[in-house]
């Protein structure tokens, strides 16, 4: 099985995905951290919406089920593992109730035969929601809540022999430590060299690694921010400049209209908001070119 993906732009050819079922639909509100309009039933039918408009774009998914496990938040597949050209990394879970999770993702990189480069351990953490290609060479990790000094180490030397250099810039606590802020909850990769951005978060470090690197920046205004619970700002490309944005925040969306991408957007106020992941965090690509 081809697989392969050190940018997160170019056309997703193949992604590892979760369809919630029971887990999500029995989960507890305030065992996941899961905010107001949170409705399981409801959540499992936008998500069915969105993975139409992925399956749409020409992606072939594999799928993982969710067979009651408990584990509700699995089906953001974008955290437990990362791509490379090489294989795939498994990741090792910050928050607790996701540790589980990141052998759902090995077991499924073994069956569709996808080498495994190499595994974070204890002490280490890193989530995939904090790791971003700026570019094929070069990842940086935002080192917070979810990913620490000890996992970005780890993740370096195991990218060392593919010729990438790992990064870390320290993020913001934003809400506490129960909810969930990753580097990909600051900006969104849209298009080579064009990224969505909420600029008061970014980390000054990256932000000026990005101007150097020849990026545009398109700034996400506070209110949409602030009024998605930061989901306004999770957009997924699924072609370069093709995006797929959660519905409800035109501002967003024109600006990056104005930036010459296509917008497509799904009703996801009982998936994505107070679930507190989007586009992006629903889908580990495995192969993009
Ligand atoms: N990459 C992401 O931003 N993933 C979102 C994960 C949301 C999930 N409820 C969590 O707290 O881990």
């Amino acid at each position: 099985m081809t697989y392969g993906s050190q940018s997160m732009t170019p056309a997703l050819k193949r992604v590892l995905m979760r369809r919630p079922g029971d887990s999500l639909i029995s989960a507890k509100a305030e065992d996941w951290h899961y905010g107001p309009g949170f409705d399981g039933a409801k959540a499992v039918a936008q998500f069915g919406v969105f993975a139409d408009h992925v399956a749409a774009s020409g992606a072939e998914i594999i799928w993982l089920e969710d067979n009651g496990d408990g584990l509700a938040d699995a089906m953001f597949t974008h955290d437990p593992s990362l791509m490379t050209d090489k294989g795939a990394v498994i990741l090792r879970m910050g928050k607790p109730g996701r540790m589980k999770e990141p052998d759902l993702h090995e077991a499924a990189y073994q069956v569709a035969g996808i080498p495994i480069l190499g595994k974070i351990s204890a002490p280490g953490s890193v989530e995939g929601g904090d790791c971003i290609w700026v570019d094929s060479k070069t990842l940086a990790v935002g080192r917070g809540v979810r990913t620490n000094q000890a996992g970005i180490e780890q993740l370096s030397k195991i990218l060392a022999p593919l010729g990438v250099s790992v990064l870390g810039y320290d993020l913001p606590l934003g809400n506490g430590a129960e909810a969930c802020l990753h580097l990909m909850s600051v900006m969104s990769p849209l298009d080579e060299k064009l990224a969505l951005v909420f600029a008061p978060m970014l980390p000054v470090g990256f932000w000026q690694l990005l101007k150097d690197r020849g990026y545009t920046l398109v700034e996400a205004p506070r209110d949409e921010f602030d009024a998605s619970n930061g989901l306004n700002l999770n957009v997924l490309a699924l072609t370069p400049g093709n995006v797929l944005m959660v519905e409800g925040f035109p501002k967003t969306r024109a600006l990056m209209e104005q930036a010459g991408c296509k917008v497509t957007s799904f009703a996801a106020d009982a998936l994505c908001i107070p679930c507190e992941g989007g586009p992006t965090c629903l889908t580990r690509p495995v192969w993009r070119a």
